[in-house]
């Protein structure tokens, strides 16, 4: 089992150190199971975002190979363009040679400028890959350096040190208890059937069964406008001019835990996890985000890093199955 430890941002956002090509050259990466390109910034791009960041040098490499093909990027948040290139890739003790990844031109948002990370490592499924690219982990399991086709990861609290993603095998001292395992619905996305969301045996959305998109790389929780907004109500956090939802602090001690059922097993998502406080601010505001306006108004939930701090999480390829289990 390969371990990559990751550092946690605030919660927000959970990033590797990876190096690209001969000698290496470091850089952050966030570990995204909701994309499946790797991309890191290059010394062709202008962009803001680029002149803050590490940035390729292909000329300072011996094995990099230009293939021309151009490559364009669009996340919920985010987005880039640039060209694909093939060179060795080092994570933790794998060494991932003749991997095709991007190098940006352009990244014009903002919120890159301002990351604390460099470029985003895509862990979906090989379909979900811009054409005729190999994604990293395909990679490594065709170059049979791994010894089960599976990744799992563990997300530690704000502060605590600790997170990782491991590949090819599972440290079963990450969690307590079983895992149990839930069938990938689409295996496009980590996507997978979800039975409920209830509050005190009451549901409160996903009345019937939905699909949830289970992404490292989100910090939130995300569904369908309405849904949400029916939670906002609900756990009584009322709407602020920043568009987030504001909640009082002390509710924290007061709302009940919110119940995602997954394939027959309850996994509870406590206040304290639901609610988010802004230490500096003294602020909470709730976890929950509406999905109105990102991807074509995605109708499927995303159970980002406020679920997956819960939760150790098993992404096994071998199988198309994805396994939980209560997180130390
Ligand atoms: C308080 C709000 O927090 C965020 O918006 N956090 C960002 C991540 C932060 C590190 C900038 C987020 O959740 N971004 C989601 C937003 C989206 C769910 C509306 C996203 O685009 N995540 C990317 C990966 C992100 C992209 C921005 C850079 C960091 C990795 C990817 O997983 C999705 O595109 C997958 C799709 C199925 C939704």
């Amino acid at each position: 089992v390969a371990f990559e430890p990751m550092r946690n941002y605030l919660d927000i956002a959970y990033m590797g150190i990876i190096s690209v090509g001969t000698p290496p050259q470091e850089f952050q990466v966030i570990f995204d199971t909701g994309s499946a390109d790797l991309w890191v910034p290059s010394i062709y791009c202008s962009s803001p975002a680029c002149s803050n960041h590490n940035t390729f040098n292909p000329l300072r490499s011996s094995t990099f190979v230009a293939s021309g093909q151009p490559i364009k990027l669009i996340y919920g948040t985010g987005k880039m363009s640039g060209f694909v290139g093939y060179d060795t890739i080092k994570i933790s003790s794998l060494v991932d040679r003749n991997q095709a990844f991007g190098l940006s031109v352009e990244e014009p948002d903002k919120i890159l400028e301002l990351a604390t990370f460099d470029g985003i490592l895509g862990l979906s499924y090989p379909i979900l890959s811009v054409k005729g690219v190999t994604p990293v982990f395909d990679n490594l399991w065709n170059q049979g350096l791994l010894s089960q086709k599976l990744f799992a990861f563990y997300l530690s609290s704000k502060g605590k040190k600790g997170s990782v993603v491991m590949f090819g095998g599972v440290d079963p001292s990450y969690y307590t208890g079983e895992l149990h395992w839930v069938p990938v619905s689409k295996p496009l996305y980590w996507q997978i059937s979800m039975d409920s969301i209830s509050i005190n045996g009451k549901v409160i959305a996903c009345d019937g069964g939905c699909q949830a998109i289970v992404d490292t790389g989100t910090s939130l929780l995300l569904g369908p406008q309405d849904a949400v907004l029916n939670i906002q109500e609900i756990i009584q956090a009322r709407r602020s001019t920043s568009g987030g939802y504001f909640i009082d602090c002390d509710a924290v001690n007061t709302l009940p835990d919110i119940l995602f059922t997954i394939d027959g097993i309850g996994y509870p998502v406590p206040a304290n996890a639901y609610i988010q406080k802004d230490a500096a601010l003294g602020i909470c505001f709730s976890s929950f985000e509406g999905n109105e306006d990102i991807l074509n108004n995605l109708e499927e939930w995303i159970l980002g890093d406020v679920f997956l701090r819960l939760y150790f999480t098993v992404f096994d390829r071998e199988n198309d199955r994805i396994g939980l289990a209560t997180a130390v």
